[in-house]
């Protein structure tokens, strides 16, 4: 196991880091791309391994499809190979088949998709045995699992002969990313109708276009934290914009209330520091890939907080509720659950002179404990972690240094 040792750090100069690209955006227009007949310009796809693995395994298409730990290639994948009708098993890390994959299955077995479970009922691997024509129009999926099953329906409808209608039943979590689904698709020529919970996309064709992927948001969170938590420095996030198709765009929210304060231009946002103005409560329902970050930036920090919406942390890389519980625990500060999934953020009351971070292959564990290098000294457990989504986040780690 590798281990990355961080300088204590407290303050740095004016520092402009360059951002990965956003693998959200990067994975839907892949699968918007080679459901395109003509030719898309798109530049800028994100340097993630989720990305990359969507990337390689489009263009090779090889009979498994394995997906290592990207949920969203797995669920995109997963309704794109069944309605362009291909013989094919998906399958992934342990992890991956650990997260249920139940809601999509039974949505594209409505549609006519022939799909069957290789191991456990509800969870990869699966085999997928081609589609035999368009059986019904309409599914009702729950909402409140994972929106990534709604977003892979939604960038497969128009091929279906009758479009489809999918009625979202109950609460929908990540409804953002189903929004970047439907706007994306959009900028694809495909129009959509979303009235009370029924999203309705009729047949159609994806348009060629072209289109330059963002930066993203979630990498830019960690640092938005680490200058919340420095006691001085600014810096440059590049190639940001303030209207935003992700969600996780509401960290600068979030930020203004724990010191950091965010200025756009042309070419990303330029972050200062100014009085924290305090943040008592949060929901997360519609940007869970920020609690991480923020329940660490409110432990240093000594932010009292109540957080809600956190249920889907549990099925993502890892149950990140007990990740983050395990890990805050080891500088005193607690996650603790009360009734109805409500839980409260009890900030750090002193500092261990080190900290050993676990990550649990979770990349997002490894960022966001890094701005706890601003108080004290930290080691970060198998840093590698992070090329899921952000390869070169140690390197710009290093910028600030
Ligand atoms: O559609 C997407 O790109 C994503 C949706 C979210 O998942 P859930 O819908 O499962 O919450 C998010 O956590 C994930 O990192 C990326
Ligand atoms: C949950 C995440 O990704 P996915 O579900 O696509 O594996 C994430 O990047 O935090």
């Amino acid at each position: 196991m590798n281990i990355q040792l961080l300088n204590q750090l407290s303050a740095f100069g004016n520092v402009e880091i360059p951002l990965p690209s956003s693998k959200s955006e990067s994975n839907r227009v892949l699968i918007i791309d080679a459901l395109t007949e003509g030719e898309n310009q798109i530049s800028n796809l994100a340097e993630a391994r989720d990305t990359q693995t969507m990337i390689r395994l489009l263009d090779e298409n090889p009979p498994v499809f394995d997906v290592l730990d990207a949920g969203t290639t797995m669920r995109f994948l997963t309704a794109f190979a069944t309605v362009t009708n291909q013989n094919k098993v998906m399958t992934g890390t342990a992890r991956m088949c650990e997260r249920p994959i139940g809601i999509l299955v039974d949505a594209l077995r409505t549609i006519g998709g022939d799909i069957h479970y290789m191991n456990k009922e509800g969870y990869p691997p699966l085999a997928i045995h081609g589609f035999s024509g368009q059986k019904s129009k309409r599914v009702e999926v729950r909402g409140d699992v994972s929106s990534q099953y709604i977003s892979a329906l939604l960038m497969i409808a128009p091929l279906l002969p009758e479009g489809l209608e999918i009625a979202l039943l109950g609460k929908v979590g990540s409804r953002t990313y189903i929004e970047m689904t439907l706007e994306l698709m959009a900028q694809f020529g495909i129009v959509h109708k979303w009235e009370d919970n029924v999203i309705t996309i009729p047949a159609g064709k994806y348009k060629p276009t072209s289109f330059s992927v963002e930066s993203d948001w979630s990498g830019a969170s960690y640092w938005f934290s680490l200058l919340a938590c420095a006691d001085q420095g600014s810096l440059y996030l590049k190639g940001l914009k303030e209207n935003s198709l992700q969600g996780d765009s509401k960290i600068v929210d979030i930020m203004d209330r724990l010191g950091v304060k965010s200025e756009f231009d042309a070419h990303g946002v330029h972050l200062t520091k100014q009085a924290v103005k305090g943040l008592t409560s949060w929901d997360f329902t519609h940007c869970p890939d920020l609690a991480q970050t923020v329940a660490v930036t409110c432990a240093i920090l000594g932010q009292k907080a109540t957080f809600t919406g956190l249920e889907s942390l549990r099925i993502k890389e890892t149950d990140r509720i007990l990740a983050l519980q395990q890990e805050l625990a080891k500088f005193n500060a607690q996650l603790v659950e009360g009734a109805n999934e409500v839980f409260t953020l009890i900030p750090s009351v002193s500092l261990p002179s080190e900290v050993q971070v676990h990550t649990y292959e979770d990349h997002r564990m490894a960022m966001a404990f890094m701005p706890l290098m601003t108080k004290t000294r930290v080691i970060i457990e198998d840093p590698e972690v992070v090329n899921k989504s952000y390869p070169s986040f140690w390197k710009h780690v290093a910028l600030v240094q």
